[in-house]
Formats: C-alpha cells, structure tokens, sequence
C-alpha cells in the first residue's frame, strides 16, 4: 500500500472533495429514515404541516444524497485514473531502464500482464476505496447508533442479526479470496497461451497445431469456467442467507413490537425506521465484505507493480561527457554464463579488433556466436575478462557513446507499428530523406520502399506483417547502417536474401563504410569468405582466427564446416 501514497499525494484536493462529498452522502442515508418515522408519526396525529414539512426534507435530503454521489463518484474516478495513469508511466519508464537480462528474468509478457491487468486492478480499488472505504464505517456505525436510539429496546435483536451476518460473510469471502487468487493465475495462463498462440499463428498453421492449440486453450478456459462457476454458487447462496437473516431479524423486531403496540402506537412509525436501519447495517456488511475480497485481490496486484518497481538495474552505464570512440573491438580473456545457468556459454574469449576491419564469426548452432556479439553493444556483462570498444572497457563507456558507436542488426528483425521512416529513425534520430536513401541502397531496400505508394512514409503495421522475411531484414540493416556506426554488427541479418543481394550488401557496406568494422556472424561460409579475419567459435570456445585460406589449411573445425556446406551446395 505504500506504494501507492505518493501517487494519492499528488490527487490531494480531488481525496478532499471526495471524501467531504461521502460525508454528505452518508449524512442524507442516515437522516432519511429519521424523517420518515417523524412524517409517520405525524401522519398519525393528522399533523397536515409537519407531513409536508418534513416531505420537503426529505426530498431535499435524497436529492443531496444523489448529487453528493454524483461529486464522489467523479472525484474518486479522477484520482483512481490518475493513479493508475502516473503509475502505468513509472513502471514503463522503471522498465526501460532495467537491464536486459532483467526484462529476460521478468519475461516480457509477464511484464505487460503487470502493466496492463494489474495496474487495472489497483485503478479499481483505488476507485472503490475512495467510494467506500470512508462510507461503509460511517454508515455501519450510524446505523447502529440510530437503530438503537430508534428502538432501544431491541438492541439485542440487532447484535444477533450482526454477529450472523458476520459469520456467514467471513465463511464465504474468505473461500471466495481462493478462488479469486487462482482466477488471477488463470487469466495470467490464458492471456499467456493466447499471446503466444496468436503471435505464432503461422507456425500454428504450418504445423496443423490448431487443434492441439485449441485443446490447450480449451483446458486453461474450462478451469476458469469452473471457478467462476464456484465464485458464482458462493454468491448464489450468499446473498439469499443475508437476506434471510435480516428479514428473520425484521420479522422478529416487527413481532416484538407488535405485543404492545397499542400501549405505545409511536413504536408504528419507529419500527419503519428500524427497520431502514437494519437495511443499511445489512448493506454496509455487505458491502464491506466485497471490498475486503477485491482489495486482496489488488493487493497481490499491487505487489507484482512493487516488485518491478523495486528491482535495481543489474547493469548501470556511467555519466560523463560526449566522447568519441573509433571501432576497435577487444575481447580480453572474456567468460559470460547467462543468469540461471551453471555453467558458461562463452569462455576464455581473447582477440582484437582493428578499426575497419571486417570480420566474419562461424561455428556450429549454439556455440555462442550471438552471445558474444551481445557482449560489444553490453546488452550482458561477462562474468570475467574485459570487453573493449574503442579502446575503453565498455563498462567506463556512457550508453549514448555505446549506443552511437555500435550497431547491431539482429538476427530476427523487429520493427515496430509506425512508418518506415520512423522505424528508421531509431538507429538515427535525426535522419532525413536523403540519408534514408543512402541507407536503404546499400542495404538493398529503395528498390521495395520506393515502390511502395508512400516510400518511406508507407505503414509498417504491427509485428511487421505487411513485409516478406527478406524485406524485414532489409529494413533491419538499413535501421542499422543509418546511423553509420563505427562497429556494426549483423549477426545473421541476411539470411533470408538471396546470394545476389547478400553480395550486393557486402560490396556497399565496404564501399560506403569504409572506414566502420564489420562483424558478420554468418551460418554460411560463403556469406564470409572475404572477411578479413574469420574467427571460428566451437562449444563457446574460440578455436580459431585467420583468413578463409588459412583456417581451410591448418582449422579442423573450420574445414569440416566448409567441407558439409560445400557438399550440400554441390548436392553430395
Ligand atoms: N537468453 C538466454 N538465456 C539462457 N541461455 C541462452 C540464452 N540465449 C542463448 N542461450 C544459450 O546459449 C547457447 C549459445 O547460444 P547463441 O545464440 O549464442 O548461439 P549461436 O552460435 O548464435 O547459435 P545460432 O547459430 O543458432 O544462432 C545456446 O545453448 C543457447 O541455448
């Protein structure tokens, strides 16, 4: 809950009116019944004036009470959205300055569940809280208060209806509690299985995985059938034992009185008050229990926004002023292991880089080859060893610097739900027309961009979908080289051009980059081949550096990959 205290703090004015708004609600409830004993009673003795009187009050005190709701139901809207609203923007900016491997350990849908069901679910009892929290206890104990000075005698009556509706309210929510704990789960499990499913609907249609998909879905959704449907019987069979203990309290009162009404005819319009008083007693009960339940709800809610909140960055960049980096690389004696696992991916890496060198980086699938390349642009720190950008340990590096010297274009293109223009413009802020021409001839996109209605102002709609693999990857290395990084790295970013484009890329990156160092991380050998120096990564290990020509004479590993990929061009 303390979190939340700032967040209030800064709604103050709108708390005040509010809650001044909730005394004026509660003030015409529990006038009400009061007025109507005294219009009973004078509609006993003919009092014609006092009837219409007090009928006026009454209809003054119910028209307050509608318009004090009204004011405390805006009030409390404008707090509850803008709580939500201020802490939806902390926890998206909290995000951005986590590290990688933080947004990795969260999982990001998980971390868009806490931002988006969970920050609803504080809106709603911050809503509730600001609508109930003041009224129930004033109407609970004004209620109590009035119905015993109303009938003293029966404060009995009133202590029993209390204590049973209590019980039976506890009993039930307290199970409800369950119940809503596993809903939340479950609606964490299905927003997962749909978002997964939906975002791979491709594979889930390649791989005739729909039925097994729906059967998935299915069984997560049959579970969240159920449970409703127990909440639902809870409630079912809630709301009639409430009822039927205050009517069995009426009934009792009405009897009660009823032995000796004719030695005291006043105790006619007093019960009628009464009870109203039971009524309300019976509604603040209820009440109260709801707001009990949703609040341990948005409690575990409150808790998943907290633990965002409260994670320290693993990895923070150093300030400092503007400094110019040249595109050495090294790699001193650098060990990595990704968080959780036991044992390193990458170990005892050494080598340098010249500026402008171009690279080339093979080994089998798995053997670390994108790990290592993550460590350049520090998206990781290596457990031990040093990585050099620059000539400086990119730990004594500021990010903007980092950011501005090292490009990487990754091996699954993402670009985002904009422009084209605007996706470019990621990789350089400022980048106008003519540079994002320059940029797209030498990634061989003007060609697709240009023909397009728009150019590079066309739509690039959500997850991409309106462009081929290809035409992604294009995109991704114009993103990348726009920028004109000293280091830019494409770790299998043309996969999925043809051999003619691939060449066609390489040759503009080496006329129009000349003086960036390129590392290409490259399942194919030929997608290297010219590479100043290749380095050959084998079960997180370097085991060899050289030309083509040299590790194809003295590297084992190197020339067993050559020799399948040659046999496999040439069909053997
Ligand atoms: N985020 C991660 N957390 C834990 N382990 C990971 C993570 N990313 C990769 N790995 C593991 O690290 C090893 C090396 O992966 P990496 O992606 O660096 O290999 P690669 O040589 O680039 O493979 P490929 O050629 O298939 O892209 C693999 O065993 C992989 O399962």
């Amino acid at each position: 809950m303390k979190v939340l205290v700032p967040y209030i703090k800064k709604y103050r004015w709108d708390v005040i009116w509010s809650i001044l708004a909730i005394f004026v609600v509660a003030f015409a409830t529990l006038w009400q019944p009061h007025l109507l004993q005294v219009i009973m009673n004078a509609i006993m003795k003919n009092d014609k004036q006092t009837v219409w009187t007090n009928g006026l009050y009454l209809i003054g005190l119910a028209i307050i009470g509608i318009v004090g709701g009204i004011i405390n139901t805006i009030y409390s809207a404008r707090v509850a959205l803008g709580v939500a609203t201020d802490l939806r923007a902390d926890e998206y900016a909290k995000i951005q300055s986590l590290a990688y491997a933080d947004i990795e350990k969260f999982s990001s849908s998980n971390l868009v569940v806490r931002m988006t069901n969970d920050i609803n679910q504080v809106q709603q009892i911050v809503m509730g809280f600001f609508q109930q929290v003041t009224r129930i206890p004033i109407l609970f104990i004004g209620a109590v208060i009035l119905a015993i000075v109303t009938l003293p005698e029966l404060w009995w009556v009133i202590a029993v209806m209390m204590a049973l509706l209590l019980g039976v309210s506890l009993f039930s929510f307290s199970r409800m509690g369950k119940y809503f704990g596993r809903m939340q789960q479950l609606i964490e499990k299905v927003n997962t299985l749909a978002r997964e499913n939906l975002m791979g609907m491709r594979v889930v249609k390649s791989f005739v995985q729909g039925a097994n998909q729906t059967k998935n879905f299915a069984e997560s959704s049959d579970e969240m059938r159920d449970v409703s449907v127990k909440i639902g019987n809870l409630f079912a069979l809630l709301m009639p034992a409430f009822f039927l203990i205050a009517n069995l309290a009426i009934a009792l009162s009405i009897w009660l009185i009823g032995q000796n009404i004719t030695s005291h005819p006043s105790n006619l319009a007093a019960i009628t008050s009464f009870i109203n008083y039971l009524m309300q007693i019976l509604f603040a009960i209820i009440n109260e229990s709801f707001m009990l339940t949703f609040a341990s709800r948005a409690l575990v809610s409150l808790r998943r926004i907290h633990e965002v909140m409260a994670t320290k960055p693993s990895m923070t960049f150093v300030s400092g002023p503007h400094r110019d980096l040249d595109g050495a690389v090294e790699f001193d004696d650098v060990t990595f292991t990704y968080p959780g696992d036991d044992k390193p991916t990458i170990r005892d890496i050494g080598f340098a880089v010249k500026p402008g060198e171009m690279i080339g980086i093979v080994g089998a699938t798995g053997s670390g080859k994108t790990t290592l390349a993550q460590l350049i642009p520090r998206l990781f720190d290596p457990d031990t060893g040093i990585v050099k950008v620059g000539g400086h340990d990119v730990r004594a590096v500021t990010e903007a610097d980092l950011r501005q010297t090292v490009g990487f274009v990754l091996q699954r293109s993402t670009l985002f739900s904009g422009t084209i223009a605007e996706n470019l413009q990621q990789g350089h802020p400022n980048a106008d027309l003519a540079s994002m021409k320059w940029a797209a001839q030498i990634a061989q996109s003007a060609e697709f961009i240009e023909r397009l209605p728009h150019t590079y102002h066309a739509e690039v709609e959500e997850r991409s979908s309106n462009f081929s693999g290809g035409q992604k990857q294009r995109l991704s290395i114009t993103r990348g080289v726009i920028g004109q990084p000293k280091i830019l790295i494409l770790d299998d970013a043309t996969s999925a051009l043809d051999a003619r484009s691939e060449k066609l890329v390489q040759e503009a990156l080496a006329h129009e980059l000349k003086n960036t160092t390129t590392i290409i991380i490259a399942e194919k050998i030929s997608s290297i081949i010219k590479a100043d120096r290749i380095l050959v990564l084998d079960d997180g290990r370097l085991v060899g550096s050289g030309t083509h020509l040299e590790l194809v004479r003295h590297n084992d590993v190197y020339r067993e990959i050559y020799a399948t990929q040659k046999a496999l061009e040439e069909g053997v």
